[in-house]
């Protein structure tokens, strides 16, 4: 099975990509698992509502162009579909069951996802109301993939 991760810009401290790479060897032994970044734009405090939406259209542009037409998608989304980590186990499970090899997740920038990357996801995931920043959203939801094989796999580690 193939995993992509696909992210707005770079991770800047050290201790978050030491996390991430750790999660990325630990699900390397269940999947095929790679992060894809696309470039952020500048976003500074000041900027109008059709300034931001510009922002997060060009970021959605890049995200959609790394994204092929049978990939499954979820977008991670503050008002999106909460599940448990049994829930989420399952449908990754589910999705293998009916065919998608091929599953990729999303997490915005700094502003968010644009409204064509959402119309494109075929699922959400949320993680509740609170707003994660995106660097962090990384390796937590990282280390909720690995969760989700792990449980997938009957190992005790999720308890
Ligand atoms: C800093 S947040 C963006 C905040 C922006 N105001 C919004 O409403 O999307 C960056 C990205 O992290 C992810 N994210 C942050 N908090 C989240 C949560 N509670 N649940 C799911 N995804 C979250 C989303 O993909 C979001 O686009």
């Amino acid at each position: 099975m193939n995993i992509k991760l696909v992210v707005v810009g770079k991770v800047k401290e050290k201790y978050f990509r030491d996390g991430i790479s750790e999660y990325e060897k630990r699900l390397s032994r269940f999947c095929k698992f790679k992060i894809v970044q696309v470039s952020d734009e500048k976003a500074p405090e000041s900027l109008s509502e059709a300034e931001m939406d510009e922002v997060k259209q060009k970021e959605g542009e890049r995200i959609l162009s790394k994204i092929g037409d049978k990939e499954f998608v979820f977008a991670l989304a503050i008002l999106g579909k909460q599940f448990s980590s049994e829930e989420f186990a399952a449908k990754i499970k589910d999705l293998t069951t009916y065919g998608h090899s091929d599953i990729t997740f999303v997490i915005g920038g700094s502003l968010g996802l644009s409204d064509a990357v959402m119309k494109r996801a075929n699922d959400t995931i949320s993680f509740g109301r609170f707003t994660l920043p995106h660097q962090l959203m990384r390796l937590v939801f990282c280390e909720q993939i690995y969760r989700a094989f792990m449980i997938n796999n009957g190992s005790p580690y999720h308890k």
